[in-house]
């Protein structure tokens, strides 16, 4: 089976470059391997003889710029180097890198860019340690202007490692080429629409010594949690495939819950029952076929349910309404010790109140899915949970504190879970941005956990499946369709 896709931060790759040379391999030899990279993904976005021209920065990404130039000089481009600074000021293996480098070394703001068939941004990788002014600024904004190809060596300069935040302005790569393992920006929001397709080249730091430094980062992929996925055997019983109860708004929006439960049943969660204020029961009873209904008036009628033991997996949110009541059911839930899913309404209840919940999931398996806003409403007033520039160390912060699995989404969706782990999705679309998908994803969550999927790997599993199903219907996608697609990728990912 492959492995799932480690993702390093700078400091870890940094760790991990480290522990490779005491290992052996000579930090100038990991760079003549970057730079030869480099040259290779240069020549597959240039015709032989191009004029290719190089903008190296003062650190380490500017001596792969001045490798990959010497390489590129040698298989007959035309090459130009400009550098950002001076010689004199370059250190360590950039120095070592630029000696081997025989053409002139331009200044980077006499370059003409137009001229180039292809530019090489080596001005900055995961170095980058301030936003960028004056002579860096203008290279960039010139390099994007001039409209020319431009390959990134490791990550586009402006572009922050950890965050993919743009320092002030960022280069617009047609494609970039990282070394070892992929970074943070490369899977999140902005960085990712600043990189092109991005390639990982292998230079020789090893799988183990990738895992030692880094390990708790991946991209969200089937490889990181296919291994969880309930197959039901030949004798399976609708009931060991777990009970889904999702709690269901007033007579007047009811849908969501609807919506979720379909989800669940979808998903394979072997009963699903709507759970519905009394006023609401005649309406749900139109709509529900295979799913069934049950009578639930608030906190105490969610107590009585759950004295049923067989209710594993609850949904709490969708449509529930925004008030002490939906936190009654909250506490209802918590103090059952099910399985949970909580979005919507019975996030935004508590705000400002976030500290209700710190430490209140860690007794069973919790999923809390916010959008940005519901994050930043429900942890307003906790400046160590909204504040910090990269989104996984958000995510981190707030599973951390709640003792819940966090489902930060948009269109880098981050998942992570009190222990540390943490996945970024990338298979989102645009499309997912319709009324009712996030109630569809809490059943899909909700669902997997009530088949005993571990609460971190129901979450990327579901967040993962939700988006695959929509980017397979594409344009007029609505949250009713989401369902029905769900039985066609699990297809595939069985197979
Ligand atoms: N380690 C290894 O073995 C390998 C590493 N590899 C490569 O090394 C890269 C990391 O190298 P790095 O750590 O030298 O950082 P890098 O991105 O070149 O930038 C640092 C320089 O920029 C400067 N600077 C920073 N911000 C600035 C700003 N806003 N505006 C202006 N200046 C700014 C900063 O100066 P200072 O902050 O001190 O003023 C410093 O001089 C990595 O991305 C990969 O390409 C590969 O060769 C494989 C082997
Ligand atoms: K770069």
């Amino acid at each position: 089976m492959t492995a799932p896709e480690l993702v390093l931060t700078s400091s870890e790759m940094r760790q991990a470059d480290r522990a490779t040379i005491e290992n052996g391999i000579p930090g100038i030899e990991l760079m003549r391997r970057a730079g030869r990279a480099v040259a290779d993904s240069a020549e597959k976005l240039a015709a032989p003889g191009d004029r290719i021209i190089v903008a190296a920065g003062p650190g380490q990404n500017g001596g792969d710029g001045f490798i990959a130039a010497a390489l590129l000089f040698d298989r007959g481009y035309q090459v130009s180097l400009g550098l950002l600074g001076t010689p004199d000021r370059l250190a360590g293996d950039a120095a070592e890198a630029a000696k081997g480098w025989y053409g002139k070394v331009e200044r980077v703001e006499d370059l003409s860019f137009h001229g180039a068939d292809l530019i090489i941004d080596a001005l900055f990788g995961t170095g980058l340690a301030r936003d960028l002014e004056g002579a860096a600024r203008l290279a960039v904004e010139r390099m994007n202007a001039s409209g020319r190809p431009i390959l990134a060596v490791d990550l586009p300069s402006g572009i922050d490692g950890d965050s993919g935040a743009v320092r002030g302005v960022a280069v617009k790569a047609t494609r970039t080429v990282t070394f070892a393992v992929r970074k943070p920006c490369h899977l999140l929001m902005p960085g990712r629409a600043y990189c092109g397709p991005v390639e990982v080249a292998d230079i020789g730091i090893g799988g183990d010594t990738l895992e030692a430094k880094g390990g708790t980062l991946f991209a969200n992929h089937a490889t990181l949690w296919t291994h969880a996925l309930p197959r039901p055997g030949l004798s399976s019983h609708k009931y060991e495939r777990g009970h889904t109860l999702v709690a269901s708004g007033g007579a007047t929006r009811t849908g969501a819950a609807r919506l979720a439960a379909r989800a669940a049943l979808r998903i394979g969660s072997g009963l699903v029952t709507v759970a519905s204020p009394p006023e609401a029961l005649g309406v749900n009873a139109a709509h529900l076929t295979a799913i069934m209904l049950r009578g639930c008036d608030g906190p105490e009628g969610l107590n009585t349910m759950l004295q049923d033991q067989r209710f594993n997996s609850l949904v709490l949110g969708p449509a529930l309404g925004i008030h002490a009541g939906t936190r009654a059911m909250v506490a209802v839930a918590v103090h059952a010790r099910r399985s949970l899913v909580l979005d919507a309404d019975a996030l935004t209840s508590f705000e400002g109140l976030a500290t209700e919940l710190h430490g209140a999931f860690r007794h069973a398996p919790s999923v809390l899915t916010p959008h940005d806003g519901e994050f930043n409403r429900l942890f307003k007033g906790h400046p160590d949970l909204v504040d910090p520039a990269s989104k996984i160390e958000r995510v981190r912060r707030a599973a951390a504190y709640t003792g819940a699995v966090v489902v930060l989404k948009g269109a880098d969706t981050v998942i992570a879970a009190p222990d540390g782990r943490a996945a970024i999705n990338e298979n989102g679309t645009p499309y997912l941005a319709t009324a009712g998908s996030g109630d569809t994803l809490c059943g899909l969550i909700a669902g997997l956990m009530a088949q005993g999927v571990p609460a971190f790997e129901a979450a990327c599993a579901g967040v993962w499946i939700h988006a695959e199903a929509g980017a397979s219907f594409g344009p007029g996608l609505i949250a009713e369709d989401l369902a029905e697609l769900v039985p066609g990728v699990l297809r595939d990912l069985l197979r």
